[in-house]
């Protein structure tokens, strides 16, 4: 990298000195202000060869000053920092056309290596849609750890693109969200958002659900039915779960995808498609596909982009941040204002929280709602936390009503499907296999996962429900979905 003029804006001094004498220690010259004035007139002179600016400055929004340099001198790479590290900032800096966004406090050898990326780079940087509507200002996420930092910066990335994202994560760490905010920032917000769980409609029913039918297709079919994927024309389809999808499924989903096209179930004409897709799932894909219960083909299809969101217990210095969040929440919703104390704040802190945000969710709202106290204490969280460990809890009476009418209506699903015939060999097993997997998650459930309970519920073996568990791949938590 030949020796440029770096041009550095930001009103805190340290930050200036820090950045000059890394930057002249590999021999750039670097120029430093304090305010946004100042570096517009260093770049209407044409002085400078890159930018470095932060955001909250006396006179100027360092993000507004982006589209004038961008417009008087659109080869001025610029870079922000900022220490407001929200998902809108990244995204505000990315629509602007920074060249990075470094959330503060930044790591120097970052700092250095996307220096060096802005002046050595010279392909131009990526359109990116126009500016978010106004009084957006709500943040879609929380959370300000590292963690977050590094999604958020993908995310700003993938906001001018439609390429297909697969998220990844424990149940609750948000995934949904994040396949949201890819749709409500980027590109097709004006379009329709249409999610859809493969696990919760029966499997026989996906198809349809997904490309819709036309009527008499099968028993039942009184009526043409639109898809999903009509639903989402121009927006984005959110395929959740998509570990749940059966095979036959995922074949046509692949050839949907390979062709840009599709036709109803029963129907004839194809249908062009213009859907952004975006996946997820809490359960490993390449186990799934070992398994011979996922293709890999459409897996490669799916992970054009994969985001691995972080379980909470790796990112709990969010854990403040969420519960105020989720305590405003609730006065909003006419719950009485509430605050944590220190030690019941650090005892969240520490707790695993195997239900990730949702579960953080659950309890500050039965805080809210439960507790007289207006200050909550440890006291009051030891309880909570307590009741949600499977092992302090005592067996609950089996739930023998509950548990057979869930698993009912689950074979009533499956019957429904087969109207029009039933798959004519192995029925037996077939339908074994299908209440298998529901009926060990409501008992897990019933005994909020406790496996020792489960296993005496059901009659089973303790070993044999573990293997179970493993091999259906079922999520020990309390609150299954
Ligand atoms: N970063 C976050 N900021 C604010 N709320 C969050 C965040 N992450 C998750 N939540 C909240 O936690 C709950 C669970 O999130 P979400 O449904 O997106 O999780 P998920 O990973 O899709 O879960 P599952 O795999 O069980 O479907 C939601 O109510 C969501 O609003």
């Amino acid at each position: 990298m030949s020796a440029a003029t770096i041009l550095v804006a930001d009103d805190d001094r340290a930050i200036r000195t820090v950045l000059t004498q890394a930057l002249a220690r590999l021999g750039h010259e670097v120029r430093t202000t304090g305010n946004a004035a100042t570096l517009w007139r260093w770049v209407a002179d044409g002085q400078g060869d890159l930018v470095i600016t932060d955001v909250v400055m006396p006179d100027e929004n360092g993000l507004d000053l982006i589209p004038r340099i961008k417009k008087l001198r659109p080869e001025l790479r610029v870079i922000v920092m900022s220490a407001q590290n929200t998902l809108i900032t990244a995204v505000k800096a990315a629509e602007r056309g920074a060249f990075e966004y470094l959330p503060k406090p930044f790591d120097l050898k970052e700092l250095v290596s996307v220096v060096e990326r802005a002046l050595n780079a010279n392909t131009p940087p990526v359109a990116m849609p126009g500016e978010m509507a106004e009084g957006e200002e709500q943040l879609p996420l929380i959370g300000r750890s590292p963690a977050m930092q590094e999604i958020y910066r993908v995310l700003a990335r993938l906001m001018g693109t439609d390429l297909t994202v697969m998220i990844t994560g424990e149940s609750g760490t948000g995934k949904e969200l994040v396949a949201r905010a890819l749709h409500d920032y980027g590109k097709r917000r004006n379009g329709a958002f249409v999610a859809i769980n493969m696990a919760a409609i029966p499997r026989e029913l996906i198809e349809s659900e997904l490309f819709g039918h036309e009527k008499g297709a099968f028993t039942g079919a009184t009526n043409r039915s639109t898809g999903r994927f009509e639903q989402a024309q121009g927006g984005t389809l959110f395929l959740d779960e998509i570990g749940d999808m059966p095979l036959d499924a995922q074949t046509r989903l692949l050839r949907v995808l390979q062709e840009g096209e599709y036709t109803t179930v029963g129907g004839r004409t194809s249908i062009k498609t213009d859907v952004r897709i975006i996946a997820a799932t809490h359960r490993d894909l390449r186990t799934l596909i070992r398994q011979g219960l996922f293709r890999e083909d459409l897996f490669y299809r799916l992970c054009v982009v994969p985001i691995r969101l972080p379980p909470l217990r790796e990112r709990t210095e969010d854990i403040p941040l969420l519960v105020r969040h989720f305590l405003n929440l609730g006065i909003s919703q006419g719950l009485p204002a509430k605050s944590i104390d220190q030690a019941a704040m650090d005892r969240l802190k520490r707790y695993r929280w195997p239900g990730n945000v949702r579960e953080l969710e659950n309890l500050v709202r039965r805080l809210a709602a439960l507790y007289s106290q207006e200050v909550i204490g440890l006291d009051v969280i030891e309880a909570e936390l307590a009741d949600a460990t499977p092992a302090a809890q005592p067996v609950e009476e089996p739930q023998g009503e509950g548990l057979s009418s869930a698993v009912e209506r689950h074979l009533k699903d499956y019957f429904a499907a087969h109207k029009d015939g039933m798959p004519s060999n192995g029925l037996y097993d077939r339908v074994l296999r299908e209440i298998e997997r529901p009926l060990i998650s409501l008992s897990l459930s019933a005994t909020r996962g406790n496996q020792i309970k489960a296993a005496q519920l059901l009659g089973l073996n303790r070993n044999t429900l573990r293997k179970k568990i493993r091999d259906l791949d079922i999520q020990v938590m309390r609150g299954i979905k």
